[in-house]
């Protein structure tokens, strides 16, 4: 088997991951919410949604409750499915389930000791995780926005 192939044989593994959006009294979408990866973590001190991996039996949504609940010391509300996407990595490929989350109790707590950002378009902090790109390039699509939408 060449290199190749062994990529892209590779099942891939469930991520939830949670873009938490700020919304005005009529209902727009402004601000969302970046979090650096940890020290100790592949591609730490990248820029990301908040997540992790599906463990057994759960659903994307109990998921990330559970993820943002560990990361953040937020009690999510609904989780809106938004898109779905697979990458690959050398380190492992993944299927992100990328949901829309509106509604959150508790205050933030970087429980392991990330950062946080709110931001909108243009993202100014970085790197952002390759992952998180075309995130941004489905919001700027939403919002009709042009040009650039993260720092290099
Ligand atoms: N959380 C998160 N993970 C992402 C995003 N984009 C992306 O490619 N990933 C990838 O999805 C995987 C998520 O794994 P993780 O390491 O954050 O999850 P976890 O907290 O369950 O990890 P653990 O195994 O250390 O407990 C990583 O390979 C990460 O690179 C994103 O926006 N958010």
């Amino acid at each position: 088997m060449t290199n190749e192939t062994m990529t892209t044989d590779r099942v891939p593994v469930d991520v939830a991951v949670g873009v938490l959006v700020k919304r005005d009294a009529d209902g727009r979408e402004g601000d969302f919410l970046l979090t650096s990866r940890p020290e100790g973590k592949v591609y730490a001190g990248y820029w990301e949604y908040p997540g992790g991996k599906l463990e057994a039996g759960e659903s994307v949504e109990q998921a990330l409750r559970r993820e943002l609940q560990e990361e953040l010391g937020i009690t999510i509300g609904a989780a809106h499915p938004w898109k779905v996407e697979v990458m690959d990595y050398p380190h492992a490929r993944v299927r992100l389930h990328f949901c829309k989350v509106y509604d959150w109790q508790g205050e933030f707590e970087m429980r392991e000791a990330q950062q946080m950002a709110w931001q909108g378009l243009p993202v100014t902090v970085r790197p952002v995780l390759p992952g998180t790109i075309p995130v941004l390039d489905w919001f700027a699509a939403e919002r009709g926005f042009q040009g650039a939408t993260h720092r290099g």
